[in-house]
């Protein structure tokens, strides 16, 4: 066996958090304030104790000081109805690749007081790296807001469509003075790509500025700008992210009496749709993260740890953290000298001041039973113990399958660790007789990797890939998408002349990558190629922040499966199942006190985690 890092195997669970950094957190005092950090096991941390709605107890989570602490058109629009069946995406062009949500990043300073200088921290560029890192995330737009503190009435704001690296210049992120804000790289899926609707979105409210910058997309976000516009409100974009920072803007249903309740605010909003945003919001000199309830698209917080010096003696203390970060994705701490706190629960309402972290509350899921819109109708409705009854969580399983960056941790696992197990399972599902194992990089490689070694075949690279040419391609037309994988990829001949070659890809969306790379190997020379997918089939569109073609358009969906492979051209094409990409998941999932777990595989089955009320 060649080419394989076995170093992995039969690792314990513990070892394996220790090496992708997953905190296991004990309770230490003095960590960016005065209180005491709420004890935290693994990746689920201790769920706040609340004592009703309003002035609820809440406990200090990290170093808090108080004891209290597309495209034009919208989702309905762009769906035609087909009899018996889910709404399917209207045809655009442009939509037809399968592409990625966005990724949100929020950071704070901590309010240092006695503990001494440190390193200059500009708030600025720690969000432009933290967006570079999420970079896959989108592409299309980008922005970053920050704020010179509570009693300032304007926000700096920096917006531009493009790459991050070409909006935030230095000129620019000079610009972007405070210790606190927020940025976003965009994907659209409601609103158009221009710069009208690129994040963070900027109101102005009674009590100042107020930012936000969403990842997701809102089931329900037709009714709700329906009930926004009759509030007399005008929206300027078709942005379902507008929306939100609109229903921020307003007042919780039972008023405010000192100043802005913003966990009322919040908690409003989520009740009147329960999926799918994680949010990132700027008010003063708080950021405020919020996942939905169905947790179907990742947050996670971070925190901001002073760098040693060079010659190894350090100017600081380096035990207590710069200030707080929260991202979509783990990886993008690592650039920005952050460490992994803890993912944000689902429906959780967490609040990064320059005090700390603190947990304001959790919004159950709603109950299946119960139609949603009566549950949010219904100001009373503060059912925490229906959480027992409500359906499980429901993140998305694609996060895993090819969105998330390798280096990312979701409920407490490696992404990466996760395609591995894919790819092993994979190889039990559907062996074949070859001679080499290989990949189409780059994120179907850790699967390549696990399917080598369960079949005991040698990993050996045959593409190399021009590290130029963007992850996801937005071709006009079938001819331009073809010579797109030509343009990315180039045939290690050497390496895979007269072999029987197995070529792992984590999904086959339309099948345009698939088939000109079975012809670019035969041509250098494979002697068979055969196709194995790390996922299963991908039939059915996602109404959740990810834009997957028309249903007719899947390749899964053009003809039988037994046809796949002489249509791609390939010796024999084989998917994971559904059960063994879930079991692959879960085995690796850390969670506390029978948390539930749950997956949306809504694409790959058609079971939305939300009845889809159109
Ligand atoms: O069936 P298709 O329509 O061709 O889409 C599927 C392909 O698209 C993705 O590659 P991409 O280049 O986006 O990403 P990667 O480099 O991260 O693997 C994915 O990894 C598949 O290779
Ligand atoms: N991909 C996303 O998460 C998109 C966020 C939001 N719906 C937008 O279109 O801007």
């Amino acid at each position: 066996m060649r080419g394989i890092d076995k170093r992995d195997e039969g690792e314990s669970d513990g070892e394996r958090l220790k090496k992708v950094g997953y905190e296991r957190e004990t309770v230490k005092k003095d960590e960016g304030g005065e209180g005491e950090r709420v004890k935290k096991e693994g990746c689920e941390g201790e769920r706040v104790k609340k004592e009703g709605y309003k002035g609820e107890k809440l406990k200090n989570e990290e170093g808090y000081e108080g004891e209290r602490v597309k495209k034009e058109g919208y989702r309905g629009e762009k769906l035609k109805k087909e009899e018996g069946c889910e709404g399917e995406r209207v045809k655009k062009e442009e939509e037809n690749e399968l592409r990625e949500a966005c990724g949100v990043f929020g950071c704070v300073l901590a309010n240092r007081g006695e503990a001494g200088p440190v390193d200059p921290v500009s708030v600025a560029q720690v969000i432009c790296l933290g967006l570079v890192a999420l970079q896959h995330r989108g592409q299309e737009s980008a922005g970053i807001v920050t704020s010179e503190g509570r009693n300032k009435q304007n926000f700096n704001c920096v917006k531009g469509e493009g790459l991050v690296a070409n909006i935030f210049t230095e000129d620019k992120l000079v610009k972007l003075t405070g210790d606190v804000g927020i940025g976003h790289s965009r994907y659209s899926t409601a609103g158009g790509r221009d710069l009208a609707n690129a994040q963070p979105f900027v109101v102005h409210t009674r009590h100042g500025p107020l930012a936000t910058a969403h990842n997701g997309e809102l089931i329900n976000a037709e009714a709700l700008r329906k009930t926004v516009l009759d509030r007399g409100v005008g929206l300027s974009t078709k942005s379902d992210s507008e929306l939100i920072t609109q229903m921020l803007s307003q007042l919780p249903p039972r008023g405010e009496k000192t100043g802005p309740d913003w966990g009322a605010r919040i908690r409003h909003l989520m009740e009147a749709t329960p999926t799918a945003y994680s949010l990132v919001m700027l008010h003063g000199d708080t950021v405020y993260g919020i996942r939905d309830p169905f947790g179907n698209r990742p947050l996670c917080i971070g925190r901001l740890m002073p760098v040693g010096d060079c010659n190894g003696t350090a100017r600081q203390d380096l035990t207590k953290p710069l200030g707080w970060v929260i991202s979509s994705e783990s990886c993008a701490f690592q650039s920005v000298g952050a460490t992994l706190l803890r993912e944000v629960y689902p429906g959780e309402i967490v609040e990064l001041s320059p005090n700390g972290v603190r947990s304001l509350d959790i919004v159950p899921r709603p109950k299946p039973a119960q139609p949603f819109s009566e549950a949010h109708g219904d100001p009373n409705h503060s059912d925490h113990a229906g959480l027992l009854q409500a359906p499980p969580p429901a993140f998305c399983i694609f996060e895993y399958v090819y969105f998330a960056r390798a280096d990312s941790i979701f409920e407490g696992q490696q992404v990466y660790s996760v395609r591995r197990r894919c790819g092993r399972q994979l190889a039990m599902e559907a062996p074949v007789e070859a001679d080499i194992i290989s990949t189409i990089p780059e994120s179907a490689t850790p699967a390549a990797i696990g399917f080598s070694l369960q079949s005991g075949i040698p990993y050996v690279e045959v593409l190399c890939k021009n590290r130029y040419v963007g992850r996801s391609f937005i071709q006009p037309d079938t001819r331009s998408r073809q010579l797109a994988v030509a343009k990315k990829f180039g045939a290690l001949s050497e390496n895979l002349m007269g072999q029987r070659v197995v070529l792992v890809d984590d999904s086959i969306v339309r099948g345009t990558t698939v088939g000109p790379i079975i012809r670019l190997l035969r041509q250098a020379g494979a002697k068979e190629v055969h196709i194995r997918i790390a996922s299963p089939p991908l039939q059915h569109p996602c109404y959740m922040g990810i834009n997957i073609p028309t249903k007719g358009e899947l390749l899964a969906n053009k003809m039988p499966f037994d046809e796949l492979a002489a249509y791609v051209g390939a010796n024999s094409l084989q998917y994971l199942s559904i059960e063994g990409l879930v079991k692959a998941v879960r085995e690796g999932v850390v969670t506390r006190n029978n948390t539930p777990i749950g997956h949306c595989t809504a694409c790959l089955d058609g079971n939305y985690p939300v009845h889809l009320e159109w």
